[in-house]
């Protein structure tokens, strides 16, 4: 092989390996913004930053043997350096398709357990959940209760300001609800205007309180919607269940919290009716 070049192939060689080394800091810089601050943050910043030392390597390699290859076997480390920067690529490359292939699976899976219109999760979900409280329940003998929360006259609101303000209510409902609740209780859209917390390790007490807290929390408050100038008033009526007794499935659980709802509503509205043996359950 000529000198020239074997000059000429050595020095390219590490030319495109530094070439390749900046393309894989491109993907470092956008497996950085795709994911949040933490550990894998700084672990893809750490690569970031051995990347460029080895830029600044193979810059002060060219420059130190830019005429100094003169047999083939200088070949070597030109080409290590090449392949290197290949591998280098290739891992940053397959690392940064692998996090938004998970981002999109979260995604996914997020849209499939939670409602569009307010954000809370949805039925499906809910029922998933429940599921795995009622074992745990049985098996740890830990507390459960259910409150499935409806809201009162809700018609009148849509029929009064349009389908658009009940949608605003629902969304502004479903927030409030999630502010008074603990970060382990879960709280779902049950149907149309219903909504179901489950919440775990409490008993029917507990449930109670956190359910008058709820009803009152709405009571007083004040719906801003549409251009803000419509303040709108809502009750909402709620009706609680706890595990524990003949109540030990989902079914039962629901249905007592149903049943209790239905009271609730016989009763005038705005009003909280706890899990008590002294109502038998309906089926
Ligand atoms: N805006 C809006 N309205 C909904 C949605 N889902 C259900 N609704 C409305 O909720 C209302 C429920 O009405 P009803 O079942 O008669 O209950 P209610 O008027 O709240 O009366 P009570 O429950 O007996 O106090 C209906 O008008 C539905 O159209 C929704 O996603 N958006």
């Amino acid at each position: 092989m000529g000198l020239n070049l074997l000059l000429l192939l050595s020095n390219s060689l590490v030319l495109v390996g530094i070439l390749i080394l900046l393309g894989s800091l491109l993907t470092v810089r956008r497996i950085l913004r795709s994911f949040p601050e933490g550990r894998s943050h700084k672990g893809w910043f750490t690569m970031g930053c051995l990347i460029s030392l080895f830029v600044l390597g193979y810059l002060a390699y060219v420059n130190i043997f830019w005429e100094k290859h003169t047999q083939a076997t200088d070949l070597i480390v030109p080409g290590v350096f090449f392949f290197g920067a290949c591998f280098v690529l290739l891992s940053t490359f397959l690392s940064l398709n692998t996090a938004l292939d998970i981002i999109r699976i979260c995604e996914l899976e997020k849209e499939s357990s939670t409602d569009p219109l307010t954000g809370v999760y949805n039925r499906r979900h809910m029922e998933k959940c429940l599921q795995e409280e009622i074992a745990k329940a049985q098996r740890y003998k830990f507390d459960l209760s259910l409150l499935l929360i409806d809201l009162d006259n809700f018609k009148l609101i849509n029929d009064q300001h349009g389908h658009q303000v009940g949608d605003q209510v629902l969304t502004d409902i479903s927030a409030l609800v999630l502010q008074e609740l603990r970060s382990f209780d879960v709280m779902a859209r049950y149907g149309g205007e219903e909504f179901l917390v489950i919440a775990p390790n409490t008993g029917p007490g507990y449930a109670h309180i956190l359910a008058e807290r709820l009803r009152k929390r709405i009571e007083m408050h004040h719906f801003f919607v549409g251009s803000k100038a419509l303040k709108i008033k809502l009750t909402i009526s709620i009706g609680v269940s706890s595990y524990g007794g003949s109540i030990t499935t989902q079914e039962s659980l629901v249905l007592r919290a149903d049943n209790n709802l239905y009271l609730a509503k016989g009763q005038g509205r705005n009003k909280v009716i706890a899990d008590q043996s002294k109502y038998p359950l309906q089926v």
